[in-house]
């Protein structure tokens, strides 16, 4: 594939609501991720604050409202089979307001942290959830893919934690 000189990386959220003993996750009914577990997210539209796009993802596919939105990673995937980086913004909320919902685009779930289903997840997920769910460490990551699936190369690492992390796609 030829490469362009230079590309902004696309920018897309993901949330993980936890309870305490159990993380919230939803199985993708449709489109990019279809049959895995995942987190709750999607695209940043134009206009709208990564956090923003992280509350309407939430309430969207999963009707619920985070009531705080912690910044806890940042995660970029590098496939051979897309030409753009993908940038995701990982938020974690333990605390929310609604039911639990399923949507047209995912399905609600509880799973205990000793259960949960990593052979239905993304590839990368088993390396930074245990970061995640362990307590309040931030982290950053970068996975490269090749036929979209096959995860090859990974590098995540503790950083510090970008307090009120915010920012808005032009
Ligand atoms: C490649 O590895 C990935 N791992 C994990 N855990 N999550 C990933 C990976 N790649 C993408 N994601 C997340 C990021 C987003 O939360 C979703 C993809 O967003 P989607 O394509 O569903 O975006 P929407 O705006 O909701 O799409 P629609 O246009 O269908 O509404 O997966």
């Amino acid at each position: 594939m030829a490469l362009p000189d230079c590309l902004q990386p696309k920018l897309f959220t993901l949330v993980l609501v936890t309870d305490g003993r159990r993380v919230l996750l939803g199985k993708k009914k449709r489109g990019f991720g279809e049959g895995y577990f995942n987190g709750f997210g999607g695209k940043v539209e134009a206009g709208e604050t990564i956090r923003d796009a992280a509350s309407r993802e939430l309430l969207e596919e999963a009707g619920i409202a985070a009531d705080s939105l912690t910044h806890r990673g940042t995660l970029t995937f590098l496939f051979d089979d897309r030409p753009q980086p993908w940038e995701v913004h990982v938020f974690h909320s333990d605390s929310y307001t609604g039911m639990p919902t399923e949507s047209e685009e995912m399905a609600p779930q509880w799973f205990d942290y000793d259960s949960i289903p990593y052979q239905q997840m993304w590839a990368d997920d088993v390396f930074w959830y245990p970061l995640l769910l362990k307590g309040s460490a931030c982290f950053r990551g970068t996975f490269h893919f090749v036929n979209t699936h096959t995860l090859v190369k990974r590098d995540l690492s503790e950083v510090p934690c970008l307090d009120g992390v915010d920012y808005k796609l032009c």
